[in-house]
């Protein structure tokens, strides 16, 4: 237990946390915990049971009868509900407007908090979010604030959306993501913020693999040889 290594990703949307994340936990042999899927899940339901979503207390007791499993399978980590997949759905435009209002409510923070330290209770981690280095796991040996120009990351989401065969507006995308980061940076509860301790990763002009290649390298600085 005394030998777990926690890397804690934080930064605001599309900023590209959970591809290198995913990359370096694997390169690492470390899990990796996508605490942003686990909000997305629980607005999803709430959506899907039409839960009034200006009541945090109601989506709170939801939350409390709802399964997420983040599971690693061969062709990648599947997010479960219910032991439904809903890997894709989650990622829908629905879900990403609505998941900074469902995730402002501290009763849903503590229990998803709560949730995601017993994750990492067994194992070492790479956990990605918004507060992970602030408040889930303040004591992470290597913290890291990813950031990257609101037209960079509106690039990425384009791109993505292009493979997926879809054909989204630039405009609209940057809209939505500067939006997206203003409600999670302005919240009262844990509000997306770097920590003290964290590296500031600005990573406009890196490509992804040149990002992996230095959180590896501030994971080796802090692991005992
Ligand atoms: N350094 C990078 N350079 C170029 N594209 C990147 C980089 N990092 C991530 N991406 C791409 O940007 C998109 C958003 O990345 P993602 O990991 O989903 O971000 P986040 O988890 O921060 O929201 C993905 O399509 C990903 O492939
Ligand atoms: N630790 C976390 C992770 C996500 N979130 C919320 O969940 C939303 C979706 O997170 P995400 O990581 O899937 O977002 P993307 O940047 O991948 O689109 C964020 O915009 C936050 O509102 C949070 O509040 N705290």
């Amino acid at each position: 237990m005394e030998n777990l290594f926690q890397v804690a990703i934080d930064g605001p949307a599309a900023a590209g946390k959970s591809t290198v994340a995913k990359i370096a936990a694997k390169k690492l042999g470390f899990v990796y915990i996508d605490t942003g899927a686990m909000y997305r899940s629980l607005t999803y339901k709430a959506l899907r049971e039409k839960v009034n979503l200006n009541n945090g207390q109601a989506l709170k007791e939801l939350l409390d009868r709802t399964d997420i499993k983040l599971v690693q399978e061969v062709d990648g980590q599947k997010v479960y509900v219910d032991g439904d997949d809903v890997t894709d759905r989650i990622r829908y435009p629905d879900v990403s407007e609505h998941v900074s209002l469902v995730s402002s409510y501290k009763a849903v923070r503590t229990e998803m908090v709560s949730r995601q330290r017993k994750l990492a209770q067994s194992c070492s981690v790479v956990m990605d979010g918004r507060d992970i280095g602030t408040h889930v796991l303040p004591n992470a040996q290597v913290k890291l604030f990813l950031i990257a120009s609101v037209e960079e990351r509106a690039i990425r989401r384009y791109r993505e959306e292009l493979q997926k065969g879809r054909h989204p507006s630039m405009e609209m995308l940057k809209e939505s993501i500067a939006l997206r980061d203003k409600k999670d940076m302005e919240r009262d509860a844990s509000p997306l913020v770097k920590a003290a301790d964290a590296v500031a990763l600005d990573t406009t002009s890196l490509s992804i693999e040149e990002v992996v290649e230095k959180i590896l390298h501030f994971v080796k600085e802090k692991q005992p040889s």
